[in-house]
């Protein structure tokens, strides 16, 4: 139960009254309903033995039938209301959690965990946050409510005739208590098999329709379907499990309601054989502790739940703790340098070696630094920290002021299922048309423009499905540019690119590269030409430059992969 604390304070600290009201009207629902039911049989009872006798004159029937309509009309606006505050109240829980959600990822950590398993953070963030809204609606507040109603009920027999009570207080721990605490412990393994199947057949699912080609080439798709049915078949059986125990469940409940009302029916004959209590009131107490077992019955599938929400709670507890505080802006690197780095050292966590260990390095605020290395060296490492994606683990690090600080062109920049115009639109909201076009233009994109027939308005699918992967890559680049910046990251801008379409390129974009700092990132000898200055990485630190027109710059250069 302990995972549950965060969510149950949660819960406590967001709507504590409408969630207190909810239950209290829950409550008062059912009480209405076991009186209504109570009062009925007393009254049926009451007037057919007045009917026997002379005291049928003086019977009054107005009382008794008028408290039955209040009693109906009491049960139906009861959950009416008690719907209507419970559901808005935990909606809005929910809505708050879903928002601490994405804060809790958006941590670099918690990012970087959902990125490797993104199948995982749609069900995270959809099916587990859903399954939390049973805590309160199936557990909580109608354990509460049957728990008040059973005191409430008990205190009622009680006055009535103790010895009333005794089948009851048999009966209530065992059914209450006992069947829902067993459901729930039984339940919890299936639950986990189940919320297990749903995530391996929808990743499965994704994984085959995304990736059919190669799957089809490698003569993998068979396998791909087997292993989609194989988590089908595992989520059927946990389903199946899950099934049989909410029927025995409701079986057990069943026998347990029709032995509090044989239990009750036996004392209440001895009591009206004895006198101790009158026919009516005899037929009152059978109803009622019928009735009151009743109370019990959604924590059968409350008790289901139970296990849902607990595992739901495990996986999201750790993400709701970790309030992302707001990264402290980096410092303002000195004058007429748009980058300032010393002695920067990070670690991957779990990584044995530092990716960057002591790296130094300073980008004058109108200088263009091409950052080579062999693969694996921490290029790309420093460009996702130098744009705010990770944070180094010591060190010191200034940037130029300015909003945004840094653009940056990575290897995994995204596009979005929008149209050429929105795409761009993301870093510049307020460009105009002719703008766009001309950073389409510098991005060697202006041909591809103008024979769209919707031009900027034409739609891309997701990941910018339907252009080319250079194109696509030009578009990304394009988007950057759009960015007012002091220092430019791009990390192998013409990657993948035509030599023709790539020198083209980066003739565009040589004067683009004024007035700012670039660090650019690339094994491309194309891409390093384009710098005053190169800058060697080896093990985490940088071992070498050259500034251009020295010999060094040339040897360097000449260690890069030619176009
Ligand atoms: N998110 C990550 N978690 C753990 N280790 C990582 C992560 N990203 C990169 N690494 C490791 O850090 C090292 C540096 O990776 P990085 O991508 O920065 O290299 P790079 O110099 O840009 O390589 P390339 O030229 O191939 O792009 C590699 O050994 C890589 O395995």
């Amino acid at each position: 139960m302990k995972p549950l604390s965060p969510i149950m304070a949660l819960f406590w600290q967001e709507r504590r009254s409408a969630l207190l009201g909810g239950a209290a009207m829950m409550a008062m629902t059912l009480l209405a309903g076991i009186a209504l039911l109570g009062l009925s049989g007393w009254f049926i009872t009451a007037t057919a033995l007045a009917g026997l006798t002379s005291a049928a004159l003086a019977f009054d029937v107005f009382i008794p039938g008028a408290s039955i309509r209040l009693l109906a009309l009491v049960r139906t606006g009861a959950r009416y209301s008690e719907r209507l505050v419970t559901h808005d109240a935990t909606l809005r829980v929910l809505a708050g959690l879903r928002e601490r959600l994405f804060r809790g990822h958006a941590t670099a950590e918690g990012a970087e965990a959902l990125q490797r398993r993104p199948a995982r953070l749609l069900f995270r963030l959809t099916s587990e946050v859903d399954a939390l809204d049973s805590l309160y609606l199936r557990v909580l507040a109608p354990l509460a409510a049957a728990l008040l109603v059973s005191l409430a009920v008990l205190v009622g027999l009680w006055l009535a005739a103790p010895a009333l009570t005794w089948p009851l207080l048999v009966l209530l721990p065992l059914a209450g208590g006992l069947l829902p605490w067993w459901i729930a412990r039984a339940a919890l393994r299936p639950g986990r098999r189940r919320a297990a199947a749903i995530e391996a057949l929808r990743s499965r699912a994704i994984d085959a329709a995304q990736g059919q080609v190669d799957l089809l080439m490698a003569g993998r798709a068979e396998a791909q379907s087997a292993s989609i049915m194989a988590a089908d078949a595992r989520l059927a059986s946990a389903e199946d499990t899950l099934n049989r125990l909410e029927t025995r469940g409701a079986a057990l409940l069943f026998l347990a309601g029709q032995a509090a009302l044989v239990g009750t029916l036996l004392v209440t004959a001895i009591l009206a054989e004895q006198g101790t209590v009158s026919a009516p009131i005899a037929a009152l107490a059978v109803l009622a502790a019928m009735a009151v077992l009743e109370a019990f019955a959604p924590l059968r599938r409350g008790a289901l739940e139970l296990g849902r929400a607990l595992l739901a709670a495990r996986r999201l507890a750790p993400r709701l703790k970790e309030e992302a505080a707001p990264a402290a802006p980096l410092p303002v690197a000195p004058a007429g340098l748009a980058l300032h780095l010393r002695d920067l050292r990070l670690r991957y966590p779990g990584a044995r070696r530092a990716v960057l260990d002591g790296c130094s390095l300073d980008v004058g605020a109108n200088e263009c630094v091409a950052l080579v290395g062999e693969s694996g060296a921490g290029k790309s490492t420093l460009l996702s920290l130098l744009s705010g994606e990770i944070e180094a683990g010591g060190g010191h690090v200034s940037l130029a002021a300015g909003q945004p600080r840094t653009v940056w062109m990575s290897q995994r920049t995204e596009l979005f299922q929008d149209s050429l115009r929105g795409n761009l639109l993301l870093a510049a909201p307020r460009a105009r048309d002719a703008e766009l076009m001309e950073a389409l233009d510098a991005a060697g994109l202006g041909p591809v423009l103008a024979s769209l027939p919707d031009g900027l308005d034409t739609r891309l699918g997701e990941g910018g499905f339907g252009l080319s992967s250079g194109q696509a890559r030009r578009l990304m680049l394009a988007r950057a540019l759009l960015r007012p910046a002091p220092l430019w990251l791009l990390d192998e801008p013409t990657e993948g690119l035509d030599r023709e379409t790539a020198l083209a390129l980066l003739d565009r974009l040589r004067p683009r590269l004024a007035g700012h700092g670039t660090l650019i990132v690339t094994h491309l000898r194309r891409e390093a030409e384009l710098a005053d200055r190169l800058v060697l990485l080896r093990d985490g630190r940088v071992v070498a430059e050259a500034r251009r027109g020295t010999p060094d710059h040339l040897a360097l250069l000449d260690q890069l992969r030619p176009d």
